[in-house]
């Protein structure tokens, strides 16, 4: 098996995507990337997570979007992948679910707002909706412009993709990122959990306080480091 490290780290990010009861049927993809090499590693499409195993993972040109080695039809979500790598050069591992709170989050067209101390240990600010595609974008280049997409709403933010290592794409789900494939995967978790947090709390009482700020950044700036970046709490939701 040729790139054996770099599909390991892909192969087990995607196993703990089921693991973790984030992805049913084939749903969903993890990928990781080594950036010396310039190539990353993505789940094949359309295969069951249950008979996945690590040589099937397809390793591909950061820079080309060739197949560098693979038998398999590299994930449909590939060049969303691609763009993100291109685009936020810190991260080295991408996953994306369909895991049901985070979207439905998704599918109602809302942010995930910052109700509580769970969610702020994790991210900077409520969790990002980004913009919707365009009619050609979704007709022409759907894959390759959910990535744009992402890319164009953290710039348009200003917003560091390890301080936010995640969004979500309206009417369809969450994507996540972080230093690593596993990191990326975790990030999924929490993403997921935060999801399932916030619509309790919306259904508990619809019109919760988000989380007063200074207990926010000290939960964040604790788990990440004095001087964390802290962004403005509970607007754009
Ligand atoms: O978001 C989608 C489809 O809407 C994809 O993530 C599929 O859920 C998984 O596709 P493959 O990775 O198996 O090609």
């Amino acid at each position: 098996m040729k790139y054996p490290e770099l599909r390991q780290a892909a192969f087990e990010a995607n196993l703990m995507l089921k693991a973790e009861g984030l992805v049913v049927l084939t749903w969903g993809n993890a990928s990781a990337i080594d950036r010396d090499l310039g190539l990353f590693a993505i789940k094949p499409s359309g295969v069951d997570y249950r008979e996945l195993r690590a040589e099937d993972m397809v390793v591909l040109d950061l820079e080309t979007g060739t197949i560098a080695d693979g038998s398999k039809r590299p994930s449909s979500d590939t060049p969303t992948h691609r763009e993100l790598y291109r685009g936020f050069r810190t991260i080295g591992g991408i996953v994306h679910t369909h895991s049901i709170h985070a979207v439905a989050w998704a599918q109602a067209e809302r942010a995930i707002p910052v109700y509580g101390s769970t969610h702020a240990d994790h991210w900077a600010d409520q969790i990002p909706l980004v913009r919707p595609l365009t009619a050609k974008e979704i007709e022409e280049e759907y894959e390759k412009a959910t990535g744009t997409a992402i890319l164009e709403s953290f710039l348009e933010r200003g917003l560091d993709p390890l301080e936010h290592p995640g969004a979500l794409l309206p009417h369809h789900g969450p994507f996540t990122w972080g230093r690593t494939a596993m990191d990326a995967a975790r990030n999924a978790v929490a993403l997921e959990a935060v999801a399932q947090m916030a619509a309790l709390t919306e259904q508990i009482t619809p019109k919760p306080q988000s989380i007063p700020r200074p207990m926010a950044d000290k939960h964040y700036s604790r788990k990440h480091g004095p001087g964390a970046y802290y962004g403005q709490i509970g607007d754009k939701t």
